[in-house]
């Protein structure tokens, strides 16, 4: 899929590109094609015009025989027009394959959606190109973009009809409303493009309404339907149906009162707390506060970072989560882009003893050797040297590059397993002890980091990287690393992680039988 990196979205603007370029042909070949009808209309219309008696004028009589045999004949089965829009048709075929698909449009759709609620936006706002949040009354502009990109009401109107299909009135009802009056606002105009009209946005919110209990707001909806659409039997049918079920429960009956609730998702227990610390930082630990939480040049006693130290700030001491800022440099953080851009797969999670896709994380990721290139060897180096671990395969996993797309994610997750099946225990080198994880963009606005039990999130921080243990020196996992990378909301996000195993790690980092260590 497309929708799932903004990488692979990236390329779609090329495809655009080339499809425009199409259409330009076709407009440029039909605008000539016209011109010309027209040039032929004016001098048929000027001689009739100017000659009320032809027949008196042999020439005149022969340009109106041959007229009428030869001229109308090619002017009305003339093949330019199919051949345009031939060109136009074969060119827009031989893109066909780099198109988004249906789940892409779905998957960017359900992509608007959960921003909207993790962040908080306001359904109007997003429509017209801004993001607004709505915080009790009042509304704050987060973010208006340099160039204007606003919504149509087809585009309201489909995210709208994503939403019902999978009986999310929640979600249908303020985009088929937006959608809705912006129809309202345009009827009678006619836009190629449009899947949708003003009755179908009608139909499909009376209905979204009818089934969150607002039986009256149906009524009115399929009313105004039927105005424009007196031949739909359908939703005569649904007028009568709401009349009567009005008839039977009289307002303050209780009908008026049922609500929409958001769609249960997966994590529901940790959600608010996941959703409050992607909106916030949540509660960011200071240093006089605790002295512990200091940052450092740190060298790790390695003769590796001598001459140039890390630069160390502490997060958290429990978990034990530390940031070291420009871990890469910008060169080496875009090269691992650029070589892992061409092998992004979709994300996958592991579940039970499988691995597959999942709503709850949308990104794309790549497995980047060693090999592949010197600066993968130099960074694991650092890694080593920044840890004190054994980053020597099978001890770690290779690089994990990620990249997100729309409203990409990672809900509340541990890295490490939790289950003996997990298929992380293929390596068999043990559990991941340990995540080093580099971020290898910024972005304008949202996709942090954020630690759910531990009430802190960390903001994407280009060239830095974050470190933590997801074990405790016992080998149990360690709760408090319930992790997740909130939704990109502005922003093109890259990270890399590498996983250190339990083994390999003996005499680095010992055990003990504390069980809180
Ligand atoms: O992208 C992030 O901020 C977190 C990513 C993460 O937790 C993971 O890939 O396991
Ligand atoms: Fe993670």
């Amino acid at each position: 899929d497309m929708y799932s990196s903004m990488a692979s979205i990236q390329q779609a603007v090329t495809t655009e590109k080339v499809l425009l370029h199409h259409l330009e042909s076709y407009l440029e070949k039909e605008t000539y094609r016209l011109n010309d009808l027209r040039r032929f209309y004016d001098k048929v219309q000027a001689f009739h015009e100017a000659t009320p008696d032809p027949v008196a004028d042999p020439i005149v009589a022969y340009t109106l025989m041959k007229r009428l045999h030869l001229e109308w004949l090619n002017v009305v089965h003339s093949l330019e027009a199919t051949e345009n829009i031939q060109a136009l048709k074969e060119g827009y075929e031989k893109e066909e394959k780099r198109l988004p698909i249906f789940e892409d449009v779905e998957g960017a759709a359900k992509g608007l959606m959960r921003l909207q609620d993790v962040y908080s936006l306001n359904v109007n706002g997003m429509a017209r190109g801004k993001l607004q949040r709505a915080a009790n009354t009042a509304m704050s502009l987060l973010y208006k973009p340099p160039a204007s990109s606003t919504m149509s009401a087809d585009d309201c109107f489909h995210i709208g009809k994503v939403a019902y299909e999978m009986d999310d009135y929640y979600h249908s009802i303020p985009w088929l409303e937006e959608a809705v009056s912006m129809f309202r606002g345009s009827y009678g105009n006619w836009f190629t493009e449009d899947e949708g009209t003003l009755e179908d946005a009608l139909d499909y919110l009376a209905f979204s309404y009818y089934k969150a209990g607002n039986i009256s707001q149906a009524l009115d909806l399929s009313r105004e339907c039927l105005l424009y659409d007196p031949d739909n039997k359908r939703v005569a049918r649904n007028v009568a149906k709401y009349e009567k079920i009005l008839d039977e429960n009289p307002i303050g009956s209780g009908l008026e009162e049922a609500r929409v609730h958001r769609p249960n998702v997966t994590h529901l227990r940790t959600r608010d707390l996941y959703e409050g610390l992607c909106r916030t930082l949540g509660k960011q630990p200071k240093m006089y506060e605790n002295p512990k939480m200091f940052c450092m040049y740190d060298t790790n006693g390695s003769p590796h970072l001598t001459l140039q130290p890390l630069r160390r700030e502490m997060v958290s001491l429990d978990p034990y989560v530390v940031l070291y800022h420009d871990f890469v440099s910008d060169l080496e953080s875009e090269t691992i882009k650029e070589i892992a851009a061409p092998w992004l797969l979709r994300s996958v999670v592991a579940s039970g003893e499988k691995q597959s896709e999942a709503e709850y994380r949308i990104s794309k990721g790549a497995w980047l050797k060693d090999t592949v290139h010197s600066i993968i060897r130099t960074i694991d180096i650092r890694i080593a040297a920044a840890t004190g671990l054994n980053v020597q395969i099978p001890y770690t996993e290779h690089l994990q590059v990620v990249n997100y797309g729309i409203g990409g994610h990672y809900e509340p997750h541990f890295d490490h397993a939790t289950s003996k099946d997990s298929p992380l225990f293929r390596t068999s080198t043990g559990n991941r002890l340990a995540t080093f994880m580099i971020y290898l963009s910024s972005v304008d606005m949202g996709g942090s980091t954020a630690f759910i039990y531990a009430n802190f999130s960390i903001p994407v921080i280009k060239n830095a990287a974050l470190f933590w243990w997801n074990l405790r020196r016992n080998g149990a996992g360690n709760e408090d690393t319930l992790h997740a990378g909130c939704p990109v909301l502005i922003g093109n996000k890259w990270v890399a992680n590498k996983w250190i195993h339990e083994y390999g790690q003996e005499f680095r980092r010992p055990c003990t039988l504390i069980p809180e260590d």
